[in-house]
């Protein structure tokens, strides 16, 4: 706090008077980078406007972002924040969780991500990427995004749930069934537990996957598996490990936080690629020196990939916006934000501030290479990851899934996507495009690089 004023006594930042109820709902929802420039223009790095109904202070730009991340006063609470946006189905996921609490389970917790650990997971995830991708038929139009949704889901029935044999098919089919129903819940619009609503699939399906991961865990306690919810099962750190519904929780939100973020990183990956065959063919070259499940080092090697992968998570954040509420006054950049409120941290902004980055429109993967380091000129020019205490636990399983289905692509395909082309993007959750990206996808022969 600065000055002699009381934070109640501060006057609130500017809003934007909208539509009641809906205020900035559909500028958001038509094209949100816009209505975010506009809205810094109009009103600076704290702001406020109607989101669905609800009152919501807007953060903009590195700064205002950073300080609430930062969140040095502990005055920005996750549950009720993503609460408010997502709903009930994620209860009690690490990302949802708060202050001391969140703090020991994200201690425990992070024993699941060590270098050990993914080693073992990028092991089971290399022959299961090869299996997914050997079943794409290559064709004129391809659908890249529902192929790559689909190859993702399979993956966490893997390296997530140690594999198939864990169930019968129909049963992991309604599994997956169950978790679809919890993801599309969470952006309903009719939010009341009914019957034939998304809300209400979401609840019966939160159930499903709860009676089915519980089912499971004494014997993935007893087992010896090296699958995430087996090692979740064995956690324990002085004493402390988590009861059987907390590994229930965290499942259910890893699966979820894994999903739709790695297929949209990909997706976006082959789209950048398929517009420019000269970083298609330079990594092509470099996937073809790798053997078919490298090591985490090996994977580090290909610099390019990861300079490639960082400008599509800078272009196309998957969380474009992360949510917070405020349990006690508190200020960003000067502006009060009141107990009660929710706040909107809009980090895709960020990533395309001419103010920050050369050309930011423009795909330009060297933008992250050593010599320049663009994302260097602001702690929070970059963060697709987020960053304080909730910082992405699962970013370097996200690499390392995101980067091996690449390197399996560009082994066994070539790919088009016209240069003009566009994503129609749907912001009504996390970002995918509708279409479902079409890429011209073409078998290659493998003998040649
Ligand atoms: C490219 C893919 C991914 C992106 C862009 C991404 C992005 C994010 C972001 C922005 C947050 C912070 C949310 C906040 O501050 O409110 C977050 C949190 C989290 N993510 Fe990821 N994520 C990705 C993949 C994954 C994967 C693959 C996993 C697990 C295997 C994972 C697990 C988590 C967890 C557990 C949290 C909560 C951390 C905490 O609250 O302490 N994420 N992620």
């Amino acid at each position: 706090m600065t000055g002699t004023t009381s934070l109640a006594e501060r006057p609130l930042p500017p809003r934007r008077h909208g539509l009641p109820y809906i205020g900035g709902t559909f500028a958001y929802l038509r094209d949100p980078l816009r209505m975010m420039r506009e809205q810094y223009d109009d009103f600076g790095p704290v702001s406020e406007m109607d989101f669905v109904g609800r009152r919501w202070t807007v953060l903009l730009g590195p700064d205002a972002c950073g300080e609430a991340l930062r969140n040095a006063d502990k005055a920005f609470a996750n549950a009720p924040g993503w609460g408010a946006l997502v709903g009930p189905f994620f209860d009690r996921g690490l990302m949802l969780l708060d202050f001391e609490e969140h703090h020991r389970h994200r201690r425990l917790l992070q024993e699941a991500f060590t270098r050990d650990r993914l080693s073992g997971y990028a092991a089971a995830l290399a022959p299961a990427v090869a299996e997914g991708v050997a079943r794409w038929r290559p064709q004129a139009g391809f659908r890249a995004y529902p192929a790559l949704k689909e190859l993702t889901l399979d993956l966490a029935t893997q390296v997530f749930m140690g594999g198939p044999h864990l169930a019968s098919p129909d049963e992991l089919d309604r599994v997956n069934a169950a978790f679809v129903d919890c993801v599309q819940a969470a952006t309903a619009l009719v939010r009341l537990p009914l019957p034939g609503t998304r809300w209400g699939r979401g609840h019966r399906g939160r159930r499903v996957l709860e009676d089915f991961l519980g089912r499971h865990v004494a014997g993935k306690r007893a087992g010896a598996g090296d699958d995430l919810f087996s090692v979740l099962c064995r956690l324990s750190d002085e004493g402390e490990a988590f009861t059987d519904e907390d590994v229930v929780n965290h499942v259910v939100f890893l699966l979820m936080a894994a999903h739709d973020t790695s297929t949209i990183t990909v997706s976006t990956m082959m789209q950048q690629l398929g517009q420019h065959p000269e970083w298609q063919q330079r990594l092509r070259e470099q996937a073809m020196c790798l053997p078919e499940a490298p090591t985490l080092d090996q994977l580090d090697a290909v610099a390019d990939l990861d300079l490639v992968m960082k400008e599509c998570l800078r272009l196309l954040p998957p969380v474009p916006v992360l949510a917070r509420q405020a349990v006690k006054d508190t200020e960003v950049l000067g502006h009060r934000v009141p107990a009660g409120r929710l706040t909107a941290v809009m980090v895709h902004l960020g990533h395309h501030m001419p103010e920050l980055w050369d050309e930011p429109e423009r795909f330009d993967p060297e933008r992250f290479a050593d010599e320049r380091r663009e994302d260097k000129v602001h702690r929070h020019a970059w963060m697709p990851f987020g960053s304080g205490v909730h910082k992405c636990l699962g970013m370097f399983f996200a690499g390392v899934e995101a980067k091996l289905i690449l390197l399996e692509l560009l082994r066994r395909f070539e790919w088009s996507v016209d240069p003009a082309y566009r994503a129609p993007l749907d912001y009504a959750s996390l970002p995918f495009p509708k279409d479902g990206q079409p890429v011209d996808l073409r078998a290659r022969d493998r003998s040649s690089a």
